[in-house]
């Protein structure tokens, strides 16, 4: 019970690697509050995490992380019930390079936007209690995905600015640290239908399917597995663990 007593917020914590981080946390002992826009997944979700941890444990709260007013309503919502954040987990995700504008709002501003209003809450400056903040990444985030340009660059956005914010973090004594977790292809429902969500790249689909043919599909519960490790570990900060089929390697950045 490592997280006992700890408040996490998961977005996107309704449906697949989400899901599984939610209910990762949970076994760990956390309170956990899921932020999604899919309010179906979400109750099905909940009615079933009742039944194992009470009624106590969890809270569904509806909200877009392409919302700032959404965003703050629902982290003041969850301070208000819970009493702080401790943990915050920025999940939520698409795929989708037809709706490119749409794919950088959510994957990166969506980050963003997300810890920027957890701060005002975590930030042992301002009165918080310090914490983690865990972003859910991809490989894509280190190398390039080819027939998905803006996922790739949104990704990147994501690396880069998990390490800036762990290393202003830690310069700044916010008592938070700053990691994120880099999953290959995760068996969920963001990488099924891809030619759909391809657009001016749908012909590079099947180079796309042999990618994933190539490389081991992942369970969401192994991607759940690295981010309790972030979360627990004290000593990470600013890192990027990938997991791949060969398991879980943190990443060596060239030092400037
Ligand atoms: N499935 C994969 O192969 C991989 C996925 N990822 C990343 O993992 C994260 C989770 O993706 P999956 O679980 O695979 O996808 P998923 O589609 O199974 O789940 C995504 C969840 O995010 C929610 N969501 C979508 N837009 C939202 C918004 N604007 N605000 C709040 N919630 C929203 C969805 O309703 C859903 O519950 C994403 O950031 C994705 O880019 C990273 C590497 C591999
Ligand atoms: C420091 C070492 C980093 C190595 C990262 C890496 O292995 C990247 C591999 C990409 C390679 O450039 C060609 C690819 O397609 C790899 C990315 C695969 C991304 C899977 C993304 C799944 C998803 O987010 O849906």
């Amino acid at each position: 019970m490592a997280l006992s007593g700890k408040v996490a917020v998961v977005t996107g914590g309704a449906m697949g690697i989400g899901r599984a981080i939610t209910e990762t946390l949970l076994q760990s002992g956390a309170t956990v509050v899921l932020l999604d826009v899919n309010e179906s997944a979400a109750k099905s979700l909940l009615d079933d995490l009742h039944k194992v941890y009470g009624r106590d444990r969890t809270l569904f709260l509806s909200c877009t992380v392409e919302s700032e007013e959404q965003v703050k309503a629902a982290l003041q919502k969850t301070v208000d019930t819970f009493g702080g954040i401790d943990i915050l987990c920025n999940n939520a995700g698409i795929l989708n390079e037809g709706e490119w504008e749409k794919t950088v709002s959510i994957n990166l501003l969506g980050v963003i936007r997300g810890t920027y209003v957890a701060l005002q809450h975590m930030n042992k400056l301002t009165g918080g209690r310090g914490g983690v903040v865990i972003n859910t990444a991809s490989m894509a985030g280190l190398g390039p995905l080819l027939s998905c340009p803006v996922y790739t660059a949104s990704k990147h956005g994501v690396v880069g600015f998990t390490r800036a914010m762990a290393a202003a973090s830690k310069a700044s004594d916010y008592g938070i640290r700053f990691n994120a977790v880099c999953p290959g292809f995760v068996q969920t429902d963001l990488i099924s239908n891809t030619k759909l969500k391809l657009g001016q790249f749908s012909h590079l689909e099947d180079a796309t399917n042999q990618l994933m043919a190539e490389m081991r599909m992942l369970a969401p519960s192994e991607v759940a597995a690295c981010v309790l490790e972030l979360a627990t570990d004290e000593t990470k900060n600013g890192e990027a663990l990938m997991v791949f089929a060969q398991g879980k390697q943190y990443v060596t950045f060239p030092t400037l």
